[in-house]
């Protein structure tokens, strides 16, 4: 269970991009954030595993506080945060394996780790996660030769090789097509099903945010402005987190309050329908 309370940050600059974030993530659950440009997804996601420090508040992983914790408890809790990046960030020369066993340099000790020396299981457990990922064929590959989805499949299974409770995962699909994004959100998902792992996923795309996550937070100036089911997402709430717009086939249709008047957004013609293609 990871637990954010009162989240904030300033930047050195005076930005506030946080303004007290507080949200519970269950073991198990995928929450895809979403929100403008500027509104405190990225610095959210990095902040729970301080590579961007937070101003205030608190950030407990199964009771612990890593807000609060030194070098030694920091390197320790980060284990248990699997983070996948939009732009990959492999070792552009070292090979496919070598890549995903990087996932494991938390745990290994320093010798080890400098000579790169993994134990057999770590090896066969990487060769596992290849395999689900489907880069079976590419373990001896370099990183420099992959495509865009490839890369992304290789992040994925450093990721979990970690052994992670919770995956941070920061615009996943953003340099992606949109066949290989649904596969890589596809992907995602199913894996933090099968290893009931909690999700974080910053995404710009709200039908992929629909079609793959059970949970989506909006964003805005730093503030949760929505919280709950992809099917809420109506006209009302993507205006409220975006600002004005015709949204079209985005949004969910309109919901009215049961054996009353019609809510006041639902008076007017409305966008309707659409939950993104089936999967
Ligand atoms: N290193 C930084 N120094 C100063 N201000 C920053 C820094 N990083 C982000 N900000 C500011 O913090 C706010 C939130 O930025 P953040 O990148 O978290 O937003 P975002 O929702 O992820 O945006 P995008 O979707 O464009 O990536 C913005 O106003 C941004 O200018």
């Amino acid at each position: 269970m990871l637990e954010i309370d009162g989240l904030t940050k300033i930047y050195p600059t005076g930005d506030r991009a946080l303004q007290g974030i507080t949200l519970q993530l269950p073991r198990g659950q995928v929450l895809a954030l979403i929100g403008p440009s500027g509104a405190g997804k990225s610095t959210l996601i990095r902040c729970v595993n301080r590579l961007v420090e937070p101003s205030g508040g608190a950030i407990r992983l199964n009771g612990t506080d890593l807000t609060r914790l030194g070098p030694a408890g920091l390197r320790r809790a980060r284990r248990k945060l699997g983070m996948i990046f939009q732009e990959y960030a492999l070792l552009e020369r070292l090979t496919v394996m070598e890549n995903v066993l990087s996932g494991r340099l938390g745990y290994v000790g320093f010798w080890a780790s400098a000579l790169r020396r993994f134990p057999q299981r770590d090896v066969d457990e990487a060769f596992r996660l290849l395999q689900r990922v489907g880069l079976e064929a590419f373990v001896d590959k370099r990183a420099d030769a992959l495509s865009g989805g490839q890369r992304q499949r290789v992040g994925i299974a450093r990721a979990l090789l970690q052994d992670p409770d919770v995956l941070l995962v920061d615009e996943p699909t953003a340099s992606l097509d949109p066949k290989t994004a649904r596969q890589i959100m596809r992907l995602i998902t199913e894996l933090a099903k099968e290893r009931g792992l909690s999700a974080i996923i910053n995404i710009h795309d709200v039908a992929l945010a629909k079609a793959f996550a059970e949970r989506v937070v909006g964003l805005r100036s730093g503030e949760i402005v929505f919280d709950g089911a992809p099917e809420r997402l109506s006209t009302a709430v993507l205006t409220r987190i975006y600002g004005e717009e015709d949204w079209g086939e985005a949004a969910a249709p309109e919901t009215r309050p049961t054996g009353g008047a019609p809510a006041a957004t639902a008076a007017r013609p409305v966008a309707t329908v659409g939950s993104g293609a089936p999967r």
